[in-house]
């Protein structure tokens, strides 16, 4: 991966070392023994599946504090309260940022988020290695994030296996067309197209429209980032996109879930 972009190979370099820190504390059968001791999972496909059969948005809204292109984002920062404020305004899922380092996001918060509403809770980190991914079911999370761009084929592989063997779904994230094609022979039912680049924190929705004739019939697509405004949501719609992932559109409101409906009215 030689073009791999500077601030990801940075938070993917400070992954490793927070990996093998971890493992010290708990070794990895450890983990996998917790991961099989936890809560059992709320079908995070199916939720958002659901949404959108019913004719409304699938909205996966993100509770996040800090992102390193904007800084901190929201002072007012309390996981659980946000959690009940998107499930009054009608989220089908949560995506919870467990990075500490990068976004001041921490396993904490998704264990309180998830316990403050019934919906499925994606954790939102870098995810490199199989201890993370037990480390994500055993403090409950229903679906993983992979990173096409942080991955190669048969790392993707392996942890997009090993999630699904917890029970858990994943979601793969692609920005480009290469990534797109490498992802879709997994043949996973989620396709995650971030719109902001991880290199130049670029964000375009063009990005999507780009991307979507190349995804075959049957897999849902979640437009994600830069959805700001209602004419975003509304140019998404217009190409049959109807799954998306907020973040910073909510959590700069007083009332995230309020917002939500407001956005997706
Ligand atoms: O805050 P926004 O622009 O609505 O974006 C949310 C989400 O898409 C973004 O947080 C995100 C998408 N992929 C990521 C990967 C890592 C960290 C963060 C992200």
């Amino acid at each position: 991966m030689s073009d791999t972009p500077d601030i990801l190979k940075k938070i993917l370099a400070r992954k490793v070392e927070e990996i093998a820190d971890r493992t010290k504390v708990l070794p990895l059968s450890g983990m996998r023994a917790k991961a099989e001791q936890a809560d059992p999972v709320r079908g995070f496909v199916r939720s958002l599946r659901a949404k959108i059969e019913a004719g409304q948005a699938g909205v996966i809204a993100e509770i996040k504090k800090a992102s390193p292109s904007k800084g901190v984002i929201r002072e007012d920062f309390q996981p659980e309260a946000i959690a009940r404020s998107y499930a009054a305004g009608g989220a089908a899922c949560l995506s919870v940022l467990t990075d500490r380092d990068f976004f001041q996001g921490s396993e904490g918060y998704l264990q309180q988020a998830r316990a403050a509403c019934a919906l499925p809770v994606l954790r939102k980190d870098f995810t490199i290695d199989p201890y993370q991914v037990y480390e994500a079911r055993a403090i409950g999370a229903d679906c993983i994030l992979l990173i096409a761009a942080a991955l190669d084929d048969a790392r993707m592989r392996d942890l997009a296996r090993l999630a699904t063997s917890l029970g858990m779904d994943v979601l793969v994230e692609v920005h480009d067309r290469s990534e797109l094609e490498r992802s879709l022979p997994l043949e996973l039912p989620l396709i995650g197209i971030n719109n902001r680049s991880l290199r130049t924190f670029d964000v375009s929705l063009q990005t999507t429209l780009d991307l979507l004739p190349l995804i075959p019939d049957g897999r849902t697509v979640v437009t994600e980032s830069g959805i700001l405004a209602p004419p975003d949501v509304a140019l998404m719609r217009s190409h049959g996109v109807h799954a998306f992932l907020v973040g910073e559109a909510f959590m700069r409101a007083s009332e995230p879930g309020v917002e939500l409906q407001r956005l997706f009215a």
